[in-house]
């Protein structure tokens, strides 16, 4: 898993991007739609699964723990699932690789089960706070022994009947939010999460989907969440719409390369994840959504993205959770704007897959991109439309957005990037250079 030989590219400017890409299945959906799958009680079927690494730990981890997935040669998963309160006790530690949703909504599921699971994954995961879901799952009754400053390898004995809690969310963050409603499935009573920030909402859509008592009011601190357990989840079938958070890479390519017009098909438009589009707008992109729909509850369009001269903006920090994986190719778009753009409150960038701030700014800055570094974001003075100066390295650091996000910039260098290890994009976008040579061919 993820530990793949690293894999450098140099990527060169190669003309105008054209055509219509559809992007894979939303990654935070995939994982959810096997996690759900299989806690159902019978037979689910999935469509659309993003089939990358990540989500594939998460795969490997519910097999572990009882149920059966299997994918079938159309493409479409089946998952037999082991009812709430049914998981098994895995027989070796589970790896999870590069990803922090498997690991940590994965703590919240084994927390209220009589098990006792060691978690695991790569360089990356490992230096990642683990404290946030150990904290509220501990005061629910699991038993968690982690490495120093709440890192992985780290051992979680969960417990039967758990403790219902109420928890408000001290970091925004979809994670955290999940792991507490999944412990609360197999809890008696109700589990409740209030979120003073609004975070990605596809546990609450899904698991409202698979049966659950779940309600969402407004508070006077946020929106207090609350579900019921013992929940049963009766199986479903379900379409994953695609990914914006791969899509952003596209939308950002065609923006800033002349002569650019693509279609991005099947794009899900849940406005907790429409942050970057928002953005790009503000700054000039021209992004037109056509064929607005529905796809398995959640909302879908098709994206027309044109070239346009960008301008610099100040980012709304209040777009942050709705844009959180994007940042790293939106300091893309803001290196080819003119004018100076200021991106802030983005401190939770600190602990993704790299530290996304210092990453991108090194990455951008070796490229001769002019910015500034704050504790919570990048300040970047753009090109105006011109390339930029390009000829520097890339070190992606495990990172799979750093690596799509600087594969991007190479398309608008005026010298190629060279990128350490391109790897990573296993982890959400198998397809990605596939993708690349399809647009640009
Ligand atoms: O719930 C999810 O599926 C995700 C939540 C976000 O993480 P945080 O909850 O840590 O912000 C996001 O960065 C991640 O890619 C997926
Ligand atoms: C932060 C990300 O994922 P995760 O937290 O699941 O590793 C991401 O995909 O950008």
């Amino acid at each position: 898993m993820s530990t793949a030989t690293p894999r450098p590219l140099a990527v060169s400017s190669r003309g105008p991007l054209k055509g219509r890409v559809t992007v894979p299945g939303d990654k935070s959906i995939s994982h959810r739609s096997l996690m759900f799958s299989a806690l159902a009680v019978g037979e689910s079927r999935i469509e659309g699964l993003l089939e990358g690494e990540d989500v594939l730990a998460t795969a490997a981890a519910m097999r572990a723990m009882g149920a059966t997935i299997t994918r079938g040669d159309d493409g479409v998963w089946t998952v037999s699932g082991v009812g709430v309160g049914g998981l098994l006790q895995p027989e070796q530690a589970l790896d999870m690789g590069n990803s922090g949703t498997s690991t940590r909504l994965l703590m919240g599921l084994v927390a209220s089960h009589p098990i006792t699971v060691t978690f695991t994954g790569d360089a990356s995961l490992s230096s990642r706070p683990m404290g946030r879901a150990i904290e509220p799952l501990s005061q629910m009754g699991a038993e968690i022994t982690s490495s120093p400053g709440g890192r992985l390898p780290l051992m979680l004995k969960g417990i039967s009947p758990a403790v219902p809690i109420t928890y408000t969310l001290p970091v925004a963050s979809a994670q955290v939010k999940s792991a507490v409603l999944l412990a609360g499935l197999n809890t008696p009573g109700i589990t409740r999460v209030i979120e003073p920030v609004p975070t990605r909402d596809h546990s609450e859509r899904m698991l409202k989907g698979f049966g659950a008592e779940l309600t969402v009011e407004d508070g006077p601190e946020g929106k207090i969440i609350s579900i019921r357990g013992e929940a049963e989840l009766k199986p479903q079938h379900i379409i994953v719409p695609g990914d914006p958070s791969s899509a952003g890479f596209w939308m950002v390519a065609a923006s800033i390369v002349p002569g650019s017009d693509i279609t991005i098909a099947n794009v899900c438009m849940n406005p907790t994840r429409t942050g970057l589009i928002k953005a790009l707008r503000m700054m000039g992109a021209s992004i037109e959504a056509v064929d607005s729909r529905e796809v398995g509850g959640e909302p879908v369009a098709d994206l027309r993205v044109r070239h346009a001269p960008l301008k610099a903006i100040e980012v709304p920090p209040e777009l942050a959770p709705s844009m959180i994986d994007e940042y790293p190719i939106l300091f893309v778009a803001a290196s080819v704007a003119e004018g100076r753009t200021v991106a802030r409150g983005a401190h939770e960038l600190r602990v993704k897959e790299s530290d996304r701030i210092a990453t991108m700014r090194a990455a951008l800055e070796a490229n001769g991109v002019v910015l500034e570094e704050f504790e919570d974001g990048l300040a970047i003075t753009g090109t105006g439309g011109a390339p930029i100066p390009g000829g520097g390295a890339a070190v992606s650091k495990l990172d799979h957005r750093i690596a799509m996000s600087m594969t991007v910039a190479g398309l608008a260098a005026a010298a190629p990037i060279a990128i350490d290890d391109v790897a990573p994009v296993q982890t959400s976008y198998p397809a990605f250079f596939t993708v690349l040579d399809s647009l640009t061919a």
